[in-house]
């Protein structure tokens, strides 16, 4: 199933006729980049086109009024100086004779672009439009919306596909205040928005967009907001947020369908936002949504004022829709002190409303602050930089996207001869030259080994030096003994100069010492032993109480924990191994499959022991981009394991700040 791409040129035919210099920057232009940028790149051809579509009475009417919607229906006849007077009872937002048809078209696009995600033509998809919605209310216009897009795309979900949960993400670097209006006290849909907010001195400086504001009655908890309190917010700090708040939170949800209010004014460069994220944040921000509600995400554009850093953001979002490998995210620095107070207050907020959080330590409050949380072996910035941050917006500026290419094999695959080749697949050939890798091979690792895991072991090595080469993305291996060739695998790829390797190992098995030595390797190893004190900066043993049978525990340290130091340790391989008998159950390894190929670009290499054979198919088709699926609401984890994988994040924090969560006490 393909993506689809909503846009029509009608939704330009609107703007500002007179002088408003809070308005001014809502331009046609906006949509025009956006979308001949997503020409040029060739991605528009790749999409599936549909038609917009005007929204009628009845669809509007599931969220605003109807004297406001009677109000609207009238500008398209007013005069410009009666525009003028029907504008001055909003705010921060104008009229135009053209201005309904296109709030309509908005409307409608989004509608469509439901209708064809949960018809299932289609996985996911994007919605190009203006005017934009998130801040319309239900007898309101305001910041430029007129009516609400994303909300009325949620209650038509709702009421058409009788949908249980709906999860809406909204990045903009505006509080979407009306969806937090639409649905503060509905439990079935849950709204996220990150805003900047500097203790409500910014815009729409409401006391409703602070963390405390958590839904009423029935909706609580089911509101979440996450306040930017100082601007210049980075990679890693959008990151943070997204391991330590969201998504655990999201998974607990278990939503049937994602929405997105797609706003690029939180992007490097937007006068607007005045943050520094850049542009492929956005690749890993759709991404880490797609293995929700089983890849059914639509989203949709709302703010973004910067046209290069808009145009560039669109771009990396339709990419990662489309299946494209994720761009390497480099120089994390990890999140400011800002951001760590904000997210130790949102989840405190929520601490009563969420199993994930409850037994998240939080520590008192402090004053905020944005020094930078010293990551090990941080240098003191030079005048340069500083200077350079204390830049002002406009002046920004930042590297173009990296190219992000799709080898022309997805997935190759090494199979003992009578295992089937999983369709869509491509099994390494057996007459492929392995001559070079046998003689180091013998000599190296395999003493006393017979010649067919010599022989598995050399394919092995061909998978990966294709990933080297980019002509397959990932590889699975089925093979005799998983450890043995693990430790080959880490030996042969950490003997190369820029190469590191990021091993996660679910299940008991012991990991040689020798492979972490030289810091290029760090590994995660979640089982049910307890191996804590064998810790080290390379070294993370997660162990569960009931093992890696339990969803809840490992749901949580795939996200407070492997997803930071995956991030930080920007790996150019990941090499997943499944331990025989480690009890994980299939989605729970699909989900983590899905999740490592946020890095190395995709490229994962999967080893399996012979006997797990029935995890070949189930692991090929998450390998092959399918979504995974569901884990379904998850219950609390154990105290005990909770406060093991909180043990060992305030062991790592020191070395690894993405896995901070709270502001630490001191200055
Ligand atoms: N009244 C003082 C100036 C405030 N500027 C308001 C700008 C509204 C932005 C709305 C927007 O970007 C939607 S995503
Ligand atoms: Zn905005």
């Amino acid at each position: 199933m393909g993506t689809a791409l909503i846009y029509d040129e009608e939704m330009t035919k609107y703007k500002l006729l007179w002088v408003d210099p809070a308005c001014k920057i809502e331009v046609p232009e906006r949509l025009t980049v956006s979308h001949g940028a997503l020409v040029r790149n060739g991605l528009t051809d790749r999409c599936i086109c549909l038609p917009v579509r005007e929204a009628v009475d009845a669809e509007i009417l599931l969220v605003h009024s109807e004297e406001y919607l009677e109000a609207v229906k009238q500008t398209p006849h007013m005069t410009l100086e009666d525009l003028k007077e029907f504008t001055l009872q909003y705010g921060d937002v104008y009229f135009h004779p053209n201005i309904y048809h296109c709030a309509k078209l908005a409307v409608g696009s989004a509608l469509q672009l439901v209708d064809s995600v949960l018809m299932g033509k289609v996985k996911n998809g994007m919605a190009l439009v203006r005017p934009p919605g998130h801040h319309s209310m239900r007898s309101a216009a305001n910041g430029f919306c007129v009516f609400n897009n994303v909300a009325i795309a949620a209650q038509y979900a709702k009421q058409k596909y009788g949908v249980k949960r709906i999860l809406i993400v909204d990045w903009d670097i505006h509080h979407g205040q009306g969806v937090q209006y639409c649905f503060e006290d509905d439990p079935s849909v849950l709204y996220f928005s990150w805003h900047r907010y500097e203790h409500q001195k910014f815009w729409p400086n409401l006391k409703d967009s602070d963390y405390d504001i958590v839904g009423k009655g029935e909706g609580a908890g089911f509101n979440i907001n996450v306040p930017w309190n100082k601007v210049g917010m980075e990679n890693s700090d959008y990151l943070s947020v997204f391991c330590h708040v969201l998504l655990p939170i999201a998974y607990e949800f278990c939503p049937d369908l994602v929405l997105v209010c797609a706003g690029f004014d939180s992007a490097i460069g937007d006068l607007e936002g005045e943050m520094c994220a850049t542009p492929d944040i956005f690749a890993h921000l759709t991404y880490l949504l797609m293995n929700l509600a089983e890849g059914k995400l639509c989203a949709v554009l709302e703010g973004g004022y910067n046209l290069t850093s808009l145009a560039q953001s669109v771009c990396q979002t339709v990419q990662t829709l489309l299946g494209d490998p994720l761009p390497p995210l480099t120089n994390l620095t990890g999140p400011c002190r800002s951001t760590l107070e904000s997210l130790q207050c949102v989840r405190a907020a929520h601490r009563q409303h969420w199993s994930c959080l409850r037994h998240a330590v939080d520590l008192p409050t402090f004053e905020i602050s944005t020094i930078r949380i010293k990551s090990s072996g941080e240098e003191n910035k030079d005048e340069a930089e500083v200077w350079e941050e204390q830049k002002s917006p406009e002046e920004k500026i930042w590297p173009e996207p990296p190219k992000r290419v799709s080898p022309r094999v997805c997935s190759a695959v090494v199979l003992p001869d009578g295992v089937v080749c999983p369709d869509a697949c491509e099994r390494l050939s057996s007459s492929e030259d392995l001559g070079p890798h046998l003689l180091t091979l013998k000599k190296d690792f395999l003493k006393d080994a017979d010649d067919s895991a010599v022989t598995a072991l050399s394919r092995v090595f061909s998978l990966i030096d294709k990933m080297k080469n980019n002509e397959i993305r990932n590889g699975l291996a089925l093979v005799g003994d998983a450890a043995m060739t693990m430790t080959c695998v880490v030996q042969h790829v950490a003997a190369e100069v820029d190469s590191r390797v990021f091993l996660v190992c679910v299940g008991n098995g012991n990991i040689p010492g020798h492979i972490i030595e030289d810091g290029k390797t760090l590994v995660v190893q979640i089982s049910g032993e307890d191996t804590e004190e064998q810790g080290s900066k390379y070294y993370v043993p997660v162990c569960l109480k009931k093992g890696c049978t339990d969803t809840s525990g490992f749901a949580q340290a795939m996200f407070s924990l492997l997803l930071p130091l995956g991030y930080q340790h920007n790996p150019s391989l990941v090499l997943l191994v499944r331990m025989p008998g480690s009890g994980v159950c299939d989605i729970m390894w699909q989900q983590l499959t899905a999740l490592l190929q946020s890095f190395a670009q995709g490229h994962t290499l999967v080893l399996l022991q012979e006997d797990d054979k029935a995890c070949v198919g189930p692991t090929a088709s998450i390998l092959l981009g399918n979504p995974a699926p569901p884990l379904g609401q998850l219950p609390a984890s154990l105290k005990e394991d909770a406060e093991a994988v909180e043990r060992l994040r305030s062991r790592l924090q020191a070395d690894w700040n993405l896995l901070l969560a709270t502001a630490p006490e001191n200055g």
